[in-house]
Parts: C-alpha cells; structure tokens; sequence
C-alpha cells in the first residue's frame, strides 16, 4: 500500500488529528519555517504521537550534532532538505551504528535534464528514500507549488521515491499515477488559513489508500 506523509505538524490539535485518521508517517520542521518546531516542543509533540505513525525530522542544513541530538529525542527517518551532499549523508550514516533511522534526501526540482538528475541520485548511495519537491528560489520546501511530473516520471520507476511538492486531495491520484512512489508526502494541501485542518487529513489519507 502507497504510504502517506502528512507534513508540519505543529500543535497538540495537530497530534490528535493524526493520532486519529493514522497516516504512515509525520514530519516535524525543524528548520526556519513558519512550521518551525524547536526540539523542547517537539519532545512534547512526540510524548503524544500514536506509536504505530512514525516521526520524521525535516532538516536543512543543520549540523551533523544537531541531528543527532534530534535522532536521540525520538525522530525515526531524518528528511534531509537542504543542500546536504554525499560527504554529509556518510558522516550521518555512521550513527545508524548507534540508532535505528532512515534517511530521506530532498531533491528539488526545476528544469534539470533528467539524465542529469538521474546521476545526483546515483551520487547518494546508500539513502533510503529520494524526496522529490518543487525548486523554489523563495524557500527550501513547504510552498505547495508542485514540479512537472510528466517530466520526472522515469525516475519513479528507477528509485525509492517520495512524492511531494504542491500534492493536495484534487492532484494527489494522478501523482500516483505518474511518478511511482511508495510515499506521498503533503503539508499546505491539507491546511487551510495556514493551520492543519482536520478534515483535510482525513480526506487525503482516505483517497490514496482507497482510491476514493
Ligand atoms: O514545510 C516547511 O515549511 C518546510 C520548510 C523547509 C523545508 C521543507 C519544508 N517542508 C517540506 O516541503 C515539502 C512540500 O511541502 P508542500 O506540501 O508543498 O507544502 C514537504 O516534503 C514538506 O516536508
């Protein structure tokens, strides 16, 4: 089953909304955002999460130190957003020595030749999942702007995949359809005013496991 990602989760309504329609992962920002979480708040986040929905870390950037500091405090797939290259991930990866973790790298796409694309992945080795999102020269990710997927759809089929950048209820199927991931990943589209709705969540979770 196609696993599904809901994004900057923020307050305890945001908690229960996911404890209660149970998507296969969350994500915390950790990063400068107006979805920022500091670690403080995020441990009381994690306190109340639903231990079956596994937590993901967004980083950009942040130290090697701070990673692990966010790791030990209960993050389970570190989401690597920024501009992180293979020399950093095999730094991160001797730490799964010591802690059980994933690592998902952000790949931020505009108008690169796929072929080009295709060789930044090889670069990573040992990743365990390639997020793909809209390039955006305003912000490293969480603007709701998705990238053309017609373009990238070879990619889906070589590589892990997460699908996110721009999704929302109306668009989120023929994402599926085109690209390929085991993961769809979402934030703006299922909020409304700026803050998580709910209602939103549910509706997401419930047509990409459904189809309906
Ligand atoms: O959400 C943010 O504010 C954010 C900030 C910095 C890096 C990544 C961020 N979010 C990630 O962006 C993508 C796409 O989000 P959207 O659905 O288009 O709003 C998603 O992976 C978020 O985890």
């Amino acid at each position: 089953m196609i696993k599904v990602k809901i994004c900057g989760l923020r307050t305890m309504e945001d908690i229960k909304a996911v404890n209660k329609y149970r998507p296969d992962y969350v994500g915390f920002v950790l990063a400068d955002s107006k979805r920022k979480v500091c670690r403080s708040h995020l441990k009381i986040l994690l306190e109340q999460l639903d231990k079956g929905i596994i937590p993901v870390g967004v980083f950009v950037n942040h130290s090697i130190h701070y990673v692990e500091q966010t790791i030990g405090a209960g993050i389970k797939v570190v989401q690597l957003h920024g501009d992180e290259n293979d020399k950093y991930i095999e730094k991160l990866e001797e730490l799964k020595k010591e802690y059980d973790f994933e690592i998902w790298k952000a790949v931020r796409l505009g108008e690169q030749p796929v072929d080009m694309v295709s060789e930044y992945l090889d670069s990573f080795g040992n990743v365990d999942g390639f997020l793909l999102d809209k390039l955006s020269n305003k912000a490293y990710g969480g603007l709701g702007e998705k990238f053309s997927w017609e373009r990238y759809r070879d990619i889906g089929k070589k590589y892990p995949i997460v699908l996110a950048g721009g999704l929302n209820e109306f668009n989120v199927m023929e994402g599926l359809e085109t690209i390929k991931p085991f993961c769809v990943d979402v934030s703006s589209g299922v909020e409304t005013k700026g803050s998580k709705d709910p209602e939103k969540i549910r509706r997401f979770i419930e047509l990409v496991r459904t189809g309906r």
